[in-house]
């Protein structure tokens, strides 16, 4: 029987206002693989893994007062699972004073795949620039190799554009022009035009994607001669939402009109195919099981998606990481006649068996295979998709590890002719 107790921290960003609130579906999704862990006779023998949790609303000071507070009132945790960026950059900076492996479900920033700052930060969130490679091999697919970069003035879009020149570069694609906007992009929109951009990566929030969209219409920057990509985290009708509370000056048509075609990446949370997981749930399985709880904290996910929802099978699987990490470390400290129970705040070897547990992850999840790379990034697949008459369609999936594209249709342009990189200039003859 399990009588005794290992106890690990959450923190959540649940009722802020600023950012992703994405606690309010990855809790609950987050205590249903706590039950389910804790139901497994041949996981942590003995042990039943309890998790005291609270809410960061995705503020980093909000998140260090709850961090200090899981840590500093008794029962001892062994772990800490964290969200946003900005409370995991704050939290992951701060672990390892006390030894302590960090868990991360909902940060996706470049930066914190630093190993020098957060050497005890692990994320089964991966980072935004699991897109660039994707968005590398579909340039050079088609055999564009002059593009241009519009981007948000946002930390994590700097970094994830700082990572995809780098690519460019050893990929020798020519990165024409880059321009950066705070809020209103139509001088940046308007720079695109004079250096004849016609293949274009666009990296910003959903509300600025509205006014690029817009200004896209207005200055003709879109159609058959031009190719978009866009984040494809966005919701489905993005295009068409929110215009009057955004003062977008564009109709649904317009804006329609001017997302035609555009492509867009997005790393896959969702296990891709209906293979039982380590759990013995499906992803269907678990995605029944999560609208039911939802449904309990009266989120009826047939109305709209709480916030989190994409990321729910994250936490659900970064609690299984932690269990079978820890599963791991018992047996292993068993071996040197040392045990959990007598793990504190400054026992480094314990805490150097929990890195090298946590580090030698691989199980099959809801959210896909679940791994990390050195720096403990989520070794993740991603997935392409095109707009087409409103609608997104599948369009290929992506493994970086295996430099795999595995195309599901055809992409489809205008007038039936792949867009050009660049003005082709007919001599004449
Ligand atoms: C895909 C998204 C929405 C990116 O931001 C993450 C939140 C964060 O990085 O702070 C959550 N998931």
């Amino acid at each position: 029987p399990k009588t005794k107790v290992l106890h690990i921290g959450g923190i959540f960003p649940i009722n802020g206002t600023e950012g992703w609130q994405g606690g309010m579906a990855c809790q609950p999704s987050a205590m249903m693989a706590l039950e389910d862990v804790n139901s497994r006779s041949d996981l942590l023998p003995g042990y039943k893994l309890k998790l005291h949790w609270n809410d960061s609303e995705c503020e980093p000071g909000l998140g260090a007062l709850v961090m200090y507070d899981l840590l500093y009132k008794p029962p001892q945790k062994l772990m800490l699972l964290a969200g946003c960026s900005t409370v995991c950059t704050t939290v992951a900076e701060a672990a390892k004073m006390w030894n302590l492996v960090v868990l991360s479900y909902g940060a996706s920033s470049p930066a914190l795949s630093n190993r020098q700052r957060f050497p005890t930060l692990f994320r089964t969130h991966p980072s935004a620039t699991v897109h660039n490679p994707t968005r590398v091999k579909i340039l050079q697919n088609f055999g564009w190799s002059r593009i241009a970069i519009l981007q948000q003035a946002e930390e994590v879009f700097i970094s994830t554009v700082e990572d995809l020149e780098t690519r460019c570069r050893e990929s020798g694609i020519e990165i024409v022009t880059r321009q950066s906007f705070l809020n209103d992009p139509s001088e940046s929109v308007r720079n695109l035009r004079r250096q004849d951009a016609r293949i274009i990566v666009g990296l910003f929030y959903v509300v600025a994607a509205r006014r690029v969209l817009c200004e896209m219409y207005k200055q003709g920057l879109y159609g058959s001669s031009y190719v978009w990509f866009f984040i494809g985290w966005y919701e489905d009708n993005w295009y068409e939402a929110n215009l009057a509370q955004e003062k977008i000056e564009c109709t649904r048509e317009q804006m329609k009109e001017a997302a035609e075609g555009h492509l867009t990446t997005e790393a896959l949370n969702w296990n891709q195919d209906n293979q039982k997981t380590i759990s013995g749930m499906t992803v269907e399985d678990y995605r029944k099981r999560l609208n039911a709880e939802l449904l309990k904290n009266s989120h009826d996910v047939t109305v709209r998606f709480p916030d989190g929802y994409q990321e729910a099978p994250l936490a659900y699987d970064a609690v299984w990481a932690v269990a079978l990490a820890l599963n791991r470390t018992m047996h292993r400290l068993a071996e040197r006649g040392r045990s959990l129970d007598d793990f504190t705040y400054n026992d480094a070897v314990s805490a150097g068996e929990i890195y090298s547990a946590m580090n030698a992850t691989q199980f099959l999840g809801v959210s896909g295979t679940v791994a990390f790379s050195s720096k403990g990034d989520r070794i993740a697949w991603t997935l392409i998709e095109q707009m087409i008459h409103g609608q997104y369609n599948k369009v290929g999936y992506y493994d970086t590890q295996t430099d795999n594209l595995t195309w599901l249709a055809e992409a489809r342009w205008i007038g039936g002719k792949i867009p050009q990189d660049r003005t082709i200039i007919i001599d004449k003859l």
